[in-house]
């Protein structure tokens, strides 16, 4: 005899054949069913009830970041739907699989104006690749099966909206979801054509240098490779951070707003960018603009994206790299090579000189200092976003196995704390790490709630400005123009977050964070440490008066002063150092 089951425990049943083991979600009563579904199969599936439906939303998308796999949440009608979307919207910018199961009102006071309902279809027509209502109830295993599906391959979100009365239905339980339809795709090997092309420009070039992003992660014994056999200077997405250890010394780091100087400043030097597997928007204003690129991506649409292209490689980054590798001839090293590298130890020994300042309020390099003794080789770090991308980009010395998620392209603040309880649900043996400016913070600051109820031992970093700091300094170095809607109250996040269930510190100097995160070690508990951090912005590697060969001199004095860059040099000081040394030599 064939047995029954109901739609919603049909539904959970196919999320755990497809190996989901936490879902996020907060229920309703346009839920129930879920919640019924929840409770018959807790022995199976995991379920975190986040206190604010953005949260799991968030916390879902991070799932996906940080494990490759489809992240899962659940919303009720209407409210519970809406508040789902900024996460929602998160997954699909960094095109991450989330599915996203939304409660309708039952199919009888569907289109009534009835409590709670709306037409929830359209408003996630923009986020979802794939946007679906059941109609049925036997049709939910099935569409939960393709909303996985669709999410896996389309690398994006996928809603499916279950009408109440559908969750509760009983259906015949004979579903096989296909589990195995998800391989791990093979990409294109690249055109013997293309890489000859490759080789040639890469012959041909004076200074060229590597452009990397998240498409390469897969590819950094190739990209040191082609780092030493052609002496290109590696620099990558603020998202590839991680892929290349941070010391490794041809390695520069990230451009664009949060980069340290060397990766921003090498790009406007270089005549031929190897554009490997990103597609950051603000690319086309990184580098110089006459420079020639060869681009290797998987999708054909990004080729030529972002900006012109010598030479289009549809391939896979590893096996495109290691094609070049192969073809091409090892180089010596050039001067931009050298200068690069000269420049990015002149630009580490020079914050490194403030690791220990004992200036007050304490600058970010002192505590910095404090998180790399203390993170362990496999330490996950959940990042949100302002300030603390910029100062965790130049300050974290990335090693070992350890992982990291923000909020990249959408980069919405709040995104920490719920991404460090999906990486501590999903790691639980290793040390997490939530770091949050002090309005990102309380923005879903609730969640400590959550890391209370479950006993989640992550600890949480608040860097106190009292500002919107990253929002400041664009004001003040972009528009010029008066500060306005910036400044934050200080608050004592000690004492409202020890409401929360966490064990708390308030930290002024090197020396208090240093006993804060000993101190931590003690508890199983959620720490918040709520560090008083300068109102001092990061030195702003987009507008830097730090060339007196062809700056306005006061400006100079002006920006070292305000940036305490005295022993900071400029890249064209490396080069020309290089070009002497080439000159002796010959
Ligand atoms: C966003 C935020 O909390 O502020 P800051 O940019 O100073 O980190």
């Amino acid at each position: 005899m064939v047995e029954t089951i109901s739609g919603s425990d049909a539904v959970l049943k196919v999320l755990e054949q497809w190996g989901v083991k936490n879902i996020y979600g907060l229920p309703g009563g346009s839920f129930d069913s879920t919640m019924n579904a929840i409770h018959n199969q807790k022995n199976e599936i995991n379920y975190i009830q986040v206190r604010h439906e953005e949260a799991g939303a968030i916390a879902a998308a991070a799932t996906a970041k940080l494990t490759g796999k489809v992240g899962v949440y659940f919303g009720s009608a209407g409210p519970g739907a809406v508040h789902l979307l900024n996460g929602l919207y998160d997954a699909k910018s960094d095109g991450v699989p989330v599915v996203a199961l939304v409660a309708q009102v039952p199919t009888s006071n569907m289109n009534m104006d009835f409590f709670q309902a709306m037409d929830e279809e359209p408003i996630f027509d923009d986020v979802a690749v794939w946007n679906r209502t059941a109609m049925t109830a036997q049709s939910l295993p099935q569409m939960t099966d393709e909303a996985i599906r669709q999410a896996y391959m389309k690398h994006g979100v996928a809603v499916l909206t279950i009408p109440k009365d559908l969750g509760w239905a009983d259906i015949k339980d004979t579903y096989e979801p296909n589990v195995k339809s998800h391989q791990t795709p093979i990409y294109p090997s690249p055109r013997p054509e293309d890489v000859q092309d490759a080789v040639k420009l890469i012959n041909e070039a004076k200074s060229p240098m590597i452009y990397f992003g998240i498409g390469a992660k897969d590819a950094a014994d190739e990209l040191k490779e082609a780092s030493e056999k052609f002496k290109m200077p590696l620099v990558s997405s603020f998202l590839a951070k991680g892929i290349i250890p941070d010391d490794y010394p041809a390695y520069l780091g990230s451009t664009g707003r949060v980069a340290p100087k060397p990766g921003s400043e090498v790009g406007f030097n270089t005549d031929l960018i190897l554009w490997v597997g990103t597609n950051v928007p603000f690319s086309v204003f990184l580098f110089n603009k006459h420079a020639k690129v060869i681009q290797i991506d998987i999708q054909s649409e990004k080729l030529g994206k972002r900006r012109h292209n010598d030479v289009s490689m549809l391939a896979d980054s590893k096996a495109a790299l290691r094609a070049i590798l192969d073809a091409g001839e090892s180089r010596e090293p050039s001067d931009l090579y050298e200068a690069a590298i000269a420049d990015k130890k002149n630009w580490t020994d020079w914050q490194d000189s403030f690791k220990d300042s004992d200036e007050m309020p304490v600058r970010p390099e002192p505590i910095f200092d404090v998180l790399n003794h203390t993170a362990s080789d496999k330490a996950v770090f959940a990042v949100d976003v302002g300030n603390v991308d910029i100062n965790f980009e130049r300050l974290i010395n990335m090693h070992g196995d350890q992982k990291w998620a923000t909020s990249g392209i959408y980069a919405t603040m709040g995104f920490a704390l719920p991404a460090s309880i999906a990486a501590k649900l999903e790691y639980p043996d290793r040390d997490v790490y939530s770091l949050s400016g002090d309005g990102g913070f309380a923005m879903l600051m609730e969640e400590v709630m959550t890391q209370a109820k479950y006993n989640l031992h992550v600890v949480n970093i608040i860097f106190t400005n009292e500002t919107l700091g990253f929002i400041e300094a664009e004001q003040t170095d972009d528009t010029n123009q008066p500060l306005e809607g910036v400044d934050l109250p200080d608050t004592n996040w000690a004492e409202v977050t020890k409401g929360m269930g966490a064990v708390t510190y308030t930290v002024h100097t090197k020396e208090d964070m240093q006993k804060a995160i000993e101190d931590a070690k003690q508890t199983d508990k959620p720490v918040v440490i709520d560090v008083k951090l300068t109102h001092k912005m990061p030195l702003t590697t987009q507008h830097m008066f730090i060339d007196t060969s062809w700056q306005d001199k006061d400006k100079v004095a002006e920006f070292v002063k305000k940036y305490d860059a005295q022993d900071l040099k400029p890249l064209s000081y490396f080069l020309k150092e290089a070009k002497n040394k080439e000159l002796q030599t010959n």
